[in-house]
């Protein structure tokens, strides 16, 4: 299969609270509408075994590098088992976070040597990056006001205090300013109407 016929693969990004889940159902909806062959999908998760390790790595404390860890080891299984056949049969694959997310959760959030993650990513997927990553970006009291509109249980990320989240929303944007070509930055902080807008101008470019 030439490289033309292989699928594509888009990412979203963003502090918890940005809105991603809402437009990422949205933005399936667009591309299956042009025919396309998609596969939606999440970090971490996404297989079975990757599903148990998010309910530990969601709710049950741990060294941050043991975090780190599990997060990439979740991703290995995930591009093994679905992300990589799936772009290779030409399927387009969108996945609700991906490594930007333990850059900006991990290195920003909890302080993960960089030099760390990099040895990571480039084991785990150093030949594969995201065509597309759409990060959701709003200032985090926004955020949490609307995670505190959902009356929900908080998981052990969003249970961290404001300066964990601020640090993980600066660590998305230095990751943007390093990545512009991959990165494309939404302003999260509008409407949905708004926000959809937006996103089906990016995906018409990345179509075309
Ligand atoms: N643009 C928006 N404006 C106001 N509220 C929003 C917007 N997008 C999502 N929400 C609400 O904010 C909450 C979190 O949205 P969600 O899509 O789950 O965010 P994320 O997946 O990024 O954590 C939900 O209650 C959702 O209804
Ligand atoms: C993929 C990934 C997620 N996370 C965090 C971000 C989120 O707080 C959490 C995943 O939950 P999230 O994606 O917000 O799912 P939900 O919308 O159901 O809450 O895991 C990391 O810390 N590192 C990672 O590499």
């Amino acid at each position: 299969m030439n490289a033309s016929q292989r699928g594509r693969f888009i990412t979203f990004e963003g502090i918890d609270g940005a809105g991603k889940s809402s437009q990422i159902e949205y933005v399936v909806g667009l591309l299956r509408a042009r025919g396309l062959h998609v596969v939606a999908t999440r970090e971490p998760g996404g297989t079975p075994l990757g599903e148990k390790l998010r309910e530990l790595l969601l709710h049950e404390p741990m060294h941050l590098e043991t975090e780190a860890l599990l997060m990439f080891a979740a991703r290995r299984e995930h591009l093994a088992q679905l992300i990589e056949p799936a772009l290779a049969r030409g399927d387009w694959v969108v996945c609700d976070r991906f490594s930007d997310a333990t850059w900006a959760y991990q290195g920003g959030g909890r302080g993960l040597d960089r030099d760390k993650f990099a040895q990571l990513e480039q084991w785990v997927h150093g030949h594969l990056q995201p065509d597309l990553t759409l990060l959701f970006d709003l200032p985090h009291s926004v955020a949490q006001g609307r995670i505190a509109a959902q009356a929900r249980g908080l998981d052990r990320f969003e249970q961290e205090r404001a300066d964990f989240h601020e640090r993980v929303r600066d660590a998305y944007l230095e990751r943007a300013v390093a990545a512009p070509q991959r990165m494309h930055v939404v302003d999260a902080n509008q409407t949905p109407a708004d926000i959809r807008k937006e996103l089906e101008q990016t995906i018409a470019n990345i179509c075309s």
